[in-house]
């Protein structure tokens, strides 16, 4: 049982076992629920024993309370194992879920999120394995307790006399065969609700993004119109699936009470005919009233038992992607980055880089320049290993990236992206993620160098000032410098600058170069970078254009060649002296 539960709701083994303790508990307080009837029926016994001319049980005061407080004791500890089985459990389980998710996505190549919604992601995470938590604490473990326990319950009550026992269990298949029947509707609009909803978030989180830029253009009215129609469709998809879910729940609690009537029927011809005696048949009147309870309260959370299997199957989907995976303490000699007819496409059939091959050698700067769209930076990350190759091989010091781990390849790596990640906290926390150990020495003396403490000292906490989400305190140039900064505390062998000193102004772009030229002695440097005189003190240049290395050597070799390098470079020279006439 645990077993099956396990692979059903993709649960940890313990999950598996918490989740069939907790059904077990469920099922024990069910019957609990039935303890004080049969107290009921053995005082109705001994009452109406002179009418009725049985023998009558005489337990007498004391043994009327004894059983009373007995049976309170076993409710109570019923209620209380239920209430340890279902809730510490159900948290224990939700909360390891969305560990191994997150570590999951962790290990997932980057590819996987080129291929789904962030907030889809964002909602399996934390919207799902937060209704797991309901799922695993109530609907589920209720579920299977109501079932076991009408089973046990109604089993007994067919060996006490199966006809009546029959009258009233026959409505039970047919509630749950009317909502097994309605269930592929409701997961058809479940899905659909679900694609309205995110629609719907995605649309709202795009205009709090992009705020400024409907302003600026005016797009205030149509924009807002556009949103309005995604909330009004999302509203009316929820509208749709809680009426059907209303004639679920409503028409199957329909069935399960017309199983009353059958058996006051049943038992009132029995009755009459006397087939059956007057304790029999109350007992049964009595079972009646109590054993549908915990089926009807199951019923009206059944329909969330069919979003919890929807739920668990996007879940499922994130656990089984293939991870990246590969040896942790790999030898390198050297740091020398080697590119071996390198093809790699995003998408299937459309090529992004085709058989590029280049040496980044250690000690050297390596340029790749060319057209927008060409490949360069796709060429940087692919480096890193942040995706796989279709085709050929890169080594680093010889060695293969596929087959080293991509977290502790990154060790190797200090990365300096153009879309700078700053996270909501101080200045010396932002710099000291490229080294966690740094003293509040280095960090600074890393921040100097990258030519920070100036803005950081005019901040009013000087380094321990909050930046606010993704730095919005600062400015595009002073972001860019603490990303630097980073890097350079990081201190790794190979540096990867993608149009790193972009949002610099000229000033502070040549002093920023004079710290990258401390940082980058002996070590591999790829750089990427569409100002030309960025990159004209590089001691190889690597044009990449369509997806193709058009062109390789020093600068001076290309310049010379007269090819599109040439052409970049006397473009920019053009342009420098463009001014507005
Ligand atoms: N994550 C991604 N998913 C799908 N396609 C992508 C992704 N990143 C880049 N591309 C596509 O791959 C191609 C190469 O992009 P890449 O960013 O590597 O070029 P680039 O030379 O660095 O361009 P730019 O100079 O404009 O930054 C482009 O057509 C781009 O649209």
């Amino acid at each position: 049982m645990s077993k099956y539960l396990q692979k059903l709701f993709a649960l940890s083994e313990q999950g598996g076992k918490d989740l069939t303790k907790a059904a077990i508990a469920c099922t024990l307080t069910n019957i609990g629920f039935i303890l004080p009837m049969s107290l009921f029926v053995l005082l109705m016994d001994q009452l109406l024993s002179p009418v009725l001319g049985t023998a009558g049980h005489g337990l007498g005061l004391w043994g009327y309370a004894g059983l009373s407080i007995l049976f309170l004791i076993l409710i109570f500890l019923f209620e209380y194992n239920q209430y340890n089985a279902t809730f510490l459990a159900s948290y224990e389980e939700s909360a390891n879920m969305r560990i191994g998710l997150a570590e999951k996505l962790r290990k997932i190549p980057l590819s996987f999120f080129g291929k789904r919604d962030l907030s889809d992601l964002t909602t399996t995470i934390m919207g799902d394995c937060a209704w797991m938590e309901t799922a695993f604490s109530h609907f589920i473990p209720e579920l299977l307790g109501a079932f076991a326990s009408t089973i046990l319950i109604g089993v007994s009550l067919l060996i006490l006399d199966w006809r009546m026992g029959l009258s009233m269990l026959w409505v039970v298949p047919a509630a749950f065969l009317l909502s097994a029947g309605i269930r592929p509707l409701i997961d058809r609009l479940e899905r659909k609700q679900r694609e309205k909803l995110l629609a719907a978030s995605d649309g709202i989180q795009e205009c709090i993004e992009t705020i400024q830029d409907i302003k600026a253009n005016n797009q205030r009215e149509d924009y807002l119109g556009r949103l309005g129609q995604k909330l009004a469709e999302a509203e009316s998809q929820t509208i749709k699936m809680e009426v059907i879910n209303g004639i679920l729940v409503t028409s199957s609690q329909m069935v399960l009470k017309i199983g009353m009537a059958t058996t006051v029927l049943c038992g009132s011809i029995l009755l009459a005919q006397k087939q059956i005696g007057f304790m029999p048949f109350l007992i049964f009147m009595i079972a009646a009233t109590r054993i549908y309870g915990p089926l009807i309260g199951c019923l009206n959370n059944l329909s969330a038992v069919f979003s919890t299997m929807l739920r668990v199957e996007r879940m499922r989907e994130i656990e089984e992607q293939k991870v990246q995976t590969g040896v942790e303490d790999t030898h390198y000699e050297g740091y020398d980055i080697t590119f071996d007819h390198v093809g790699f496409s995003y998408h299937k059939g459309e090529p992004v880089l085709r058989d590029v091959s280049f040496r980044a050698a250690q000690g050297q700067v390596t340029a790749l320049v060319g057209p927008s769209g060409g490949g360069k930076s796709t060429a940087a990350r692919l480096a890193a290993r942040f995706w796989d190759l279709d085709q050929g091989r890169i080594t680093i010091g010889g060695a293969d990236v596929s087959t080293v781990d991509p977290e502790s390849l990154l060790k190797n790596f200090s990365v300096v992206f153009q879309d700078v990640v700053l996270f909501n906290s101080s200045i010396m926390e932002n710099i000291r993620i490229g080294r966690k150990d740094a003293t509040d020495q280095e960090v600074m003396a890393a921040a100097e160098a990258a030519r920070c403490s100036d803005f950081i000292n005019r901040l009013p906490n000087g380094y321990h000032t909050k930046i606010g989400e993704n730095g919005s305190v600062l400015s595009g140039g002073e972001r860019q410098r603490l990303s630097i900064a980073r890097a350079l505390l990081k201190d790794a062998p190979i540096i990867l600058l993608d149009e790193a000193t972009a949002s610099l102004d000229v000033e502070n772009e040549s002093m920023v170069q004079g710290a990258i030229s401390n940082l980058v002695r002996n070590k591999t440097v790829l750089i990427i970078a569409h100002r030309m005189r960025t990159v004209a003190k590089a001691d190889r240049i690597v044009v990449l254009k369509d997806g193709l290395v058009a062109e390789q050597g020093s600068p001076r070799e290309l310049y010379e060649s007269n090819g599109i390098y040439r052409h970049m470079v006397d473009l920019q020279t053009q342009s420098q002296k463009w001014t507005l006439s």
